[in-house]
């Protein structure tokens, strides 16, 4: 086997085979390949060493627990490769669940939960005492590095009451926040002794501190990235990522500006519109690349990371998408070049 030629690997992407090496079985060329992989994600690994990348896990992609296991992997991957990889988790399902189990009426209002004083209680019962504990084990079955925290805890969440909007008009949603203040000295405590912090979404209100708040866990991501310094937003979902004439499964956006993006805003349906905003406000406050990845396939968060094609879309801060190639970095090259 000596032809020069391109071969598919173990994650899809093209490896070129050079004219230079001689394969005697496919098992060698199979090795070969793999190496390559290897070897591919080497230029991302010295571009990310310490990197700050802030991980959005939805409450969908939890319900499989394969797909569940292979996230932990993947972010014990990623600390274990020299990165520090922030978890921030959602759990809309798990909420509506436990509502459901508990006989406490729930429904959603332009995207965001109708939160009573009833609900909240389940809200932060799920949340920090179920899902993130679940997630917390989860990791930690592969050596002790994940914590878990609540945006109650040492001030990391302070958030301001907020309405929904349902056909152009204001609608109340209850103890339902925005994030409005972000101090995240705790979060940087877990990360500076080497640990995985995971971070349930929920606010102390800033004009009634004695109450908490629920708050939308994309919008939470993206403003912990940005008081963090992040240098990634990685919001994984249940589709590929952003398609610009949904449901036209050929329309998938692989690249997109800030300023593209503001303007296609308006025209998104709800699922999609937290996740964007999310998206936009984290490249708007200086993070360097916000992505929407696919949750429902195992390891996509290591190949977004890790190979020069990366997956699902890609969120670069005003209008440079156009001119942005993700070509693998030279050893030299920084991330401003890039961004
Ligand atoms: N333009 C779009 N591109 C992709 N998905 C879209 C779009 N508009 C609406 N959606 C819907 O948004 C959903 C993702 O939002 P949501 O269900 O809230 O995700 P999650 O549970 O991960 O937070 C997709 O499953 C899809 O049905
Ligand atoms: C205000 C509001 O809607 N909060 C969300 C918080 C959880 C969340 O965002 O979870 P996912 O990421 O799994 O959707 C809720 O109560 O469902």
């Amino acid at each position: 086997m000596s032809d020069s030629s391109s071969e598919t690997d173990v994650t899809g992407t093209d490896v070129e085979v050079s004219d230079d090496f001689y394969f005697d079985t496919e098992r060698d060329l199979f090795a070969y390949q793999k190496a390559e992989v290897l070897i591919q994600a080497l230029p991302w690994l010295e571009r990310f060493e310490n990197a700050i990348v802030v991980v959005k896990f939805g409450g969908n992609a939890m319900v499989d627990a394969e797909l569940e296991q292979a996230f932990a992997d993947d972010i014990t991957f990623l600390r274990r490769a020299g990165l520090r990889p922030v978890i921030v988790h959602g759990g809309g399902p798990q909420i509506s669940e436990m509502l459901g189990r508990l006989n406490i009426d729930s429904e959603f209002r332009g995207g965001l939960r109708v939160t009573t004083p009833e609900a909240m209680d389940v809200v932060r019962m799920v949340l920090t005492g179920q899902v993130q504990r679940r997630l917390v084990t989860m990791l930690n079955a592969r050596g002790p590095l994940a914590i878990g925290l609540s945006g109650e805890d040492a001030g990391l969440f302070r958030g301001k009451r907020r309405t929904a909007v349902v056909d152009g008009e204001e609608v109340d949603v209850g103890q339902v926040g925005d994030v409005s203040v972000v101090d995240p000295a705790a979060v940087a405590d877990v990360l500076a002794a080497g640990r995985v912090p995971v971070v349930s979404t929920i606010a102390v209100d800033e004009d009634d501190p004695t109450q908490i708040l629920n708050v939308n866990a994309d919008t939470a991501a993206s403003a912990l990235a940005v008081a963090l310094g992040a240098t990634k937003l990685v919001v994984l979902t249940d589709v590929e990522g952003l398609y610009a004439a949904w449901p036209d499964r050929g329309s998938l956006v692989r690249r997109i500006g800030a300023q593209p993006l503001a303007a296609l805003l308006p025209t998104l349906s709800s699922g999609m519109v937290p996740k964007m905003e999310a998206c936009l406000r984290a490249v708007d406050g200086g993070v360097p690349q916000a992505h929407v990845i696919d949750g429902r396939a195992a390891h996509a968060l290591l190949l977004e990371i890790f190979t020069t094609d990366g997956v699902g879309t890609m969120v670069l801060p005003g209008d440079r998408a156009a001119e942005f190639e993700k070509a693998a970095p030279s050893k030299q090259s920084t991330k401003e070049e890039e961004a």
